[in-house]
This record gives C-alpha cells, sequence and structure tokens, in this order.
C-alpha cells in the first residue's frame, strides 16, 4: 500500500474504514489502561477517526500522524477548528486544543518527537499493512514509542485467500511475533463480527473476527531513528 493508493482513498472520498462513531472496543477497553489525564496518546496512520475525540473526551493530548493532508485538514473542519500549521523534519503540524496531527509518513518518526507519548490507540492501521510493511512498521513507530507506554491494538482476522487487503488478516501470532520483544502483549477480547459486514460477506469471506489487545512497553532502550 504505497502513499498515492492512501492519497486516491481520501481523494475519490472511497473511507469505508471511517466510522461515524468512536470504537466500542476502544470505548470499553480504554480505561482499564489507567493512563492518566493529561498524558499524551499516539494515534498513528489516524484518518480523520473519531477515536481521536473519544480520547481527547477522556482529557488525553492526542498525536495523530498520518500521510492524507486531506484527512488531517478535514479532522479540523468537522469541529469547527482553525489549526496552527507549522512545519518539521516530521511534515506539517496542525494543531488545535488536545489535538496535533502531522501530515507525515509513520515509518519517519524518531523517538525523540514520540518521548512524551504515554499511550498508543492502533485501529486499523497495522492492518491497513502489507506484510513487508508491517515489519517496519512494528521495526520503526512501535520500537521507538518510551518504555513504560501502554497501549490498545485493535486487529481483524480472516481467511486472507478468501479476500485481498487492505483490511488484511492479523493473527494473534503474528502480533507476539512481532512486538513481544520490546512489549507486553495480552488478549483481551476476540468477537465473531461477520454477520455485521456486507461487504466481507458479498465478497465470499466465511469468517471475520476482531480482536484487542492490552500492550504494555518494556523498559529497554528505544530503537535509534
Ligand atoms: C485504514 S485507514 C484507518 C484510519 C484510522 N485509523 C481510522 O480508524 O479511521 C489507514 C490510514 O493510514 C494512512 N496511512 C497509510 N500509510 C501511512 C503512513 N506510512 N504514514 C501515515 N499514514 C499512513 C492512510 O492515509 C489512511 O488514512
Amino acid at each position: 500500500m504505497e502513499a498515492d493508493f492512501w492519497h486516491e482513498r481520501w481523494r475519490g472520498n472511497r473511507i469505508g474504514f471511517h466510522r461515524d462513531t468512536p470504537l466500542p472496543l476502544l470505548t470499553r477497553h480504554w480505561p482499564d489502561l489507567g493512563l492518566a489525564a493529561g498524558s499524551r496518546v499516539l494515534v498513528p496512520l489516524c484518518g480523520k477517526s473519531l477515536d481521536m475525540v473519544w480520547l481527547a473526551e477522556q482529557g488525553h493530548r492526542v498525536l495523530g500522524i498520518e500521510l492524507s493532508e486531506l484527512a488531517v485538514a478535514s479532522f479540523f473542519e468537522e469541529r469547527g477548528l482553525e489549526p496552527r500549521i507549522r512545519s518539521s523534519g516530521l511534515g506539517r503540524h496542525y494543531s488545535a486544543g488536545p489535538w496535533e496531527l502531522v501530515v507525515g509518513d509513520a515509518f519517519a518518526v524518531t523517538p525523540d518527537s514520540l518521548a512524551d507519548c504515554a499511550g498508543i490507540y492502533d485501529r486499523a492501521a497495522l492492518i491497513a499493512l502489507p506484510p513487508p510493511m508491517r515489519a517496519t512498521y512494528a521495526g520503526t513507530l512501535w520500537r521507538r514509542l518510551p518504555p513504560g507506554c501502554r497501549g490498545l491494538l485493535v486487529t481483524l482476522e480472516y481467511p486472507q485467500a478468501e479476500k485481498a487487503g487492505p483490511p488484511f488478516s492479523v493473527e494473534e501470532a503474528e502480533v507476539h511475533a512481532r512486538l513481544d520483544r520490546d512489549w507486553s502483549v495480552a488478549l483481551l477480547e476476540r468477537r465473531d463480527i461477520l454477520a455485521g459486514e456486507p461487504s466481507f460477506l458479498a465478497e465470499g469471506v466465511t469468517a471475520l473476527s476482531t480482536a484487542a489487545y492490552r500492550l504494555e512497553r518494556r523498559d529497554g532502550t528505544c530503537a535509534p531513528p
């Protein structure tokens, strides 16, 4: 999934991944992470997700990273906010209230830029990427978060041979293989969602589940930029 693929999706408004309400798995499991109000939460590949609104309502500051400037500008426009805009080596930073969304490449974030992130929320980010890019994503952004960081990861699981991604199927074994080195990973919930996903049914997919994981960054050294 190269950058052009996503820019085309946003230009053509083909954003079926975008939800009109916060994700129930987020609202159910996030409070158990015990992150203090005021702490900063990273939302990689954030789109214009309303989950960032819910996180701010819980008192968090949100750092989003998103390739599409259209998505980032829409997020602020839809809230009636006029963001301040500045540029850095990471990209263009749009900021207003508790939100700072960077138009840039999530794989290029540096440990310094993530140093004050106490949390990470990944919904439709890991599963948006094909396998080689998932390896890069886990080896860059996830490795660069500071020790003690906690997070929630939401995945999908289905027989990959029955449908082309994105979204891709990411099984529990893969989550452990990619993250166990630096993170303690615990499955919180897995539920069957096939009946509520007509597009998967229409493509002949025979099983579909979503899973939520609690993550905590182990002590250790963050990867260099
Ligand atoms: C499936 S969408 C999910 C968006 C959001 N997480 C949500 O739940 O609505 C994936 C998003 O990742 C963005 N994206 C893809 N590759 C990226 C990268 N390398 N860096 C930053 N954003 C990226 C795309 O533009 C797209 O908006």
